[in-house]
C-alpha cells in the first residue's frame, strides 16, 4: 500500500466559494470523466447484486470453464456459472469493502494523528511511539497479519485493511495538524482561553480537511487493491461469498485456456482503481491542492499578453544596472492563472537608489524576487528582458528561478537580497559566518579558512561588534538588526552592483530601522551599488531614494523622482492617495487620518510624470 501524499494544509475557502470552484472542476474535462466513472461504479455497485445475482448464481453443468460466448460474454467458470454476471454482481462487495476500510484507516488515523495535539504530554508521546513502530512494518504485511489474527472473511478484511492503512493517516493528519497548530490564529485563540479540544474541531481539523479528503479518495483505491490481493491470496472473502480477489484467484486455474475472466476482473480493477484516482485529482483540483498539469503551463505560455500591461517603461536610464522589460508572474489558482505582477518595465541606472511603494499585494516583492531569479515553479515568470548588469537572465521569454554556472556566479557576486523577515533570512541550522562565507567559497574561488576570514571582515564592515566571535554563532543569538546586517555583509562578500532590499526595516524597531537605513546609504556611497528599495513607508522613500516606481494592481501606474513627489507633483491618484495618507505632526489634534479606503478602485493606466 502507497503512503498518503502530502499535499499543502491549504486555508479553507468559504462554503460559497468552495461549491463554486466544485461547480467549476465538475464541469472541466477531467470533472465530467470522474463524474461518468464515479457513476458507473456506484449504479453497478448498487444494481450489480439485485440485477444480476440471480443469474450469478445458475451452473450449467454442461459448459464447464467455457470460453466467451454470445450467452457468456466473458465465458463460465469451473461451476458453468457466467463470469460477466458474476464480476457485475461482487462489484457492491469489492467496493464496499475499499471503501469503508478507507473511512475506517482515515477516521482512526486522524483520531491518533491529532490525538498529540490536544492529549497530555505523557499520551501524545506513547501515540507516537506506537505510530513510529506501526509505520516501520510495510502496510501490507500488517493487513496480512491482522487478517489472520482476526480471522479470514469480509468483515475482518476490511478491519485488517482499514487498521493497517491507519498508521500512514496518522501520520499525514499529525504533520499536516502541526503545521495549523503553530499558526498565529490557533495562539490567538490559546490566548482567548479557547480549550484545546475546541482548538481541534474548530482551527485546526477544518484546515486539514482538504488534504485528508483528497487523499482518502486516492488511498480507496488503494484499500481496493490490498483486498483484492488478500482475497486472491485467500485471507479475505470466503466461499460462498465472492469479490473480484477471489474470483481472480479461482480464475487463473483455467487461465492458459480461458483468458477472458482474468482479463475482464483485471479490467474490472483497474476501472474502479482509476475512478478513485480520477475523484482525488478532481478534489484536488476544486480544493487548489494540486499542481498545474503540462498543458496548463503550455496553455500560459501561448497566452497572449493582456490589455493594460506595460511593455515600455515610464522612463529610460542610460547604461542601467538593471534593464526590466514586460515581466509578469503568473500563480496558478485552481484551473486559472492569477498574474500578480503585470508586465512591468523599469531602468535603475548604476549607483542609483530607487524605490518601490504600493499596496500590500501590489506585486512589490514579487517583482523583486523575479529579477533576481529566485522564483521558482508553480509560479510562472516570463518577460521581454531582465538584464543585469550586462548579463541577460530572460532564456526563451521565461526568467527560470534555478540558474547555474556563470549566471549563478554572476548573480551571487554581483546582486545582493535583504529579506523582509530577519528571521527567516538565515538557515538556522548553521553559523552566520559559514553563510556569509559561503558565496567567497562557492564563487570567489577562495578556499575554506580564506572565505571565512573574509565572512568575518565583511561582518565587521556591517559593523556587528565582535565579529570573529559572532560569525561562530547561530541566527538565533543575533538580533533581528545583527541579522539584516548580515544579509548585507553576505552581499558584501562580491562586488555587487545592485542591492535589492524588500522592506528590510519593516520587521525592526525604530532605533535599528535607522542604522540599517544608514548602512544602505553607506554601502551605496562607497560602493556606488545601486539600490531597489521596497517599502510601504513613502516618507521614508521620499528620504532615501532619488526616484519612485509606483505600484498598483501589479502595475508601475508612475515612476517619478522624489523630487516631484516631495514638491506634490505627483500625477497619479493612486500616488497623490498614497502621499494623502501619510501622518503629519502638525495635523488638528482629534482631526481623522486620511487613509485609502478599502476597495477604492484607481486607474492602472500609468501616467508619465517625471520633470
Ligand atoms: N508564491 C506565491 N504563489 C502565489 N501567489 C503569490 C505568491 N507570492 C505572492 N503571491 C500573490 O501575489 C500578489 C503580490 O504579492 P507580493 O508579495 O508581491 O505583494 P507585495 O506588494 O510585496 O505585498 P506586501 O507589501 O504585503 O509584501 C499577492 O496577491 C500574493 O497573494
Amino acid at each position: 500500500m502507497t503512503m498518503p501524499r502530502d499535499l499543502p494544509a491549504a486555508a479553507p475557502a468559504g462554503p460559497r466559494r468552495r461549491r463554486g470552484a466544485l461547480l467549476s472542476t465538475l464541469r472541466s474535462p477531467l470533472g465530467i470523466v470522474a463524474s461518468l466513472f464515479l457513476l458507473t461504479l456506484v449504479v453497478l455497485a448498487v444494481v450489480g447484486p439485485l440485477h444480476w445475482g440471480e443469474t450469478a448464481k445458475v451452473a450449467e453443468l454442461t459448459r464447464l470453464s467455457e470460453g466467451p460466448s454470445a450467452d457468456h460474454l466473458l465465458g463460465t467458470d469451473a461451476g458453468g456459472r457466467d463470469v460477466l454476471a458474476r464480476m457485475l454482481t461482487a462489484t457492491r462487495l469489492s467496493v464496499l469493502t475499499a471503501v469503508l476500510a478507507t473511512l475506517i484507516g482515515v477516521t482512526l488515523g486522524v483520531v491518533l494523528g491529532l490525538i498529540p495535539i490536544v492529549a497530555p504530554r505523557w499520551i501524545a508521546r506513547a501515540v507516537n511511539a506506537a505510530l513510529g513502530v506501526a509505520l516501520a512494518f510495510p502496510s501490507l504485511l500488517l493487513a496480512i497479519v491482522v487478517s489472520v489474527v482476526l480471522g479470514v472473511g469480509a468483515v475482518s478484511l476490511t478491519l485488517a485493511i482499514g487498521l493497517a492503512m491507519a498508521p500512514a493517516y496518522a501520520r499525514l493528519a499529525q504533520t499536516l495538524g502541526s503545521s495549523v497548530a503553530g499558526r498565529d490564529f490557533v495562539a490567538a485563540a490559546r490566548i482567548l482561553g479557547v480549550g484545546r479540544f475546541r482548538i481541534l474541531t474548530r482551527h485546526v481539523l477544518p484546515n486539514v480537511r482538504d488534504p485528508l479528503i483528497v487523499n482518502a479518495s486516492i488511498g480507496a483505491g488503494t484499500a481496493l487493491v490490498a483486498a483484492t490481493g488478500l482475497s486472491f491470496l485467500g485471507l479475505g472473502v470466503q466461499a460462498p461469498r465472492y469479490d473480484w480477489g477471489r474470483m481472480l484467484n479461482e480464475s487463473l486455474e483455467g487461465i492458459f485456456v480461458n483468458a477472458a475472466p482474468s482479463l475482464g476482473l483485471a479490467g474490472a480493477i483497474v476501472f474502479a482503481g482509476v475512478t478513485f484516482a480520477l475523484v482525488g485529482e478532481t478534489l484536488s483540483r476544486a480544493f487548489g491542492l494540486h499542481q498545474p498539469s503540462r498543458r496548463l503551463w503550455r496553455r500560459l505560455r501561448r497566452r497572449p499578453a493582456s490589455p493594460g500591461e506595460q511593455a515600455a517603461p515610464l522612463s529610460v536610464v542610460d547604461d542601467p544596472v538593471l534593464r526590466v522589460r514586460d515581466l509578469k508572474v503568473s500563480a496558478p489558482r485552481g484551473d486559472w492563472w492569477a498574474t500578480p505582477v503585470r508586465g512591468v518595465s523599469f531602468d535603475i541606472g548604476r549607483g542609483e537608489v530607487v524605490g518601490v511603494v504600493g499596496e500590500s499585494g501590489s506585486g512589490k516583492s514579487l517583482t523583486c524576487m523575479a529579477v533576481a531569479a529566485l522564483l521558482e515553479e508553480p509560479l510562472e515568470v516570463t518577460a521581454d528582458s531582465v538584464c543585469f548588469d550586462g548579463t541577460e537572465l530572460v532564456a526563451g521569454g521565461r526568467v527560470s528561478g534555478q540558474t547555474s554556472g556563470e549566471l549563478a556566479r554572476r548573480l551571487g557576486t554581483r546582486m545582493g537580497f535583504v529579506f523582509q523577515d530577519p528571521s527567516t533570512s538565515l538557515n538556522p541550522a548553521l553559523h552566520v559566518g559559514t553563510q556569509v562565507a559561503e558565496v567567497g567559497l562557492l564563487h570567489g574561488g577562495l578556499s575554506r579558512s580564506a572565505a571565512h576570514e573574509r565572512a568575518v571582515d565583511r561582518l565587521d564592515a556591517v559593523r556587528i561588534p565582535d565579529a570573529a566571535r559572532r560569525a561562530h554563532q547561530y541566527p538565533h543569538e543575533f538580533s533581528g538588526g545583527m541579522r539584516q546586517r548580515a544579509m548585507m555583509a553576505m552581499a558584501l562578500m562580491g562586488e555587487p552592483a545592485l542591492l535589492i532590499a524588500d522592506e528590510p526595516t519593516t520587521a525592526l524597531d525604530v532605533t535599528v530601522q535607522r542604522e540599517v537605513m544608514a548602512l544602505l546609504a553607506e554601502i551605496n556611497e562607497v560602493k556606488g551599488t545601486a539600490v531597489l528599495f521596497v517599502s510601504h513607508d513613502i516618507t521614508l522613500v521620499a528620504s532615501f531614494c532619488t526616484r519612485v516606481l509606483v505600484m498598483y494592481r501589479g502595475a508601475i501606474v508612475e515612476d517619478l523622482s522624489t523630487a516631484d513627489l516631495a514638491a506634490g507633483r505627483a500625477q497619479h491618484p493612486y500616488t497623490r492617495a498614497l502621499v494623502e495618507a501619510v501622518p503629519h505632526l502638525d495635523a488638528e489634534p482629534g482631526a481623522e487620518f486620511a487613509t485609502i479606503a478599502e476597495g477604492a478602485d484607481f486607474p492602472t493606466e500609468p501616467v508619465r510624470s517625471r520633470s
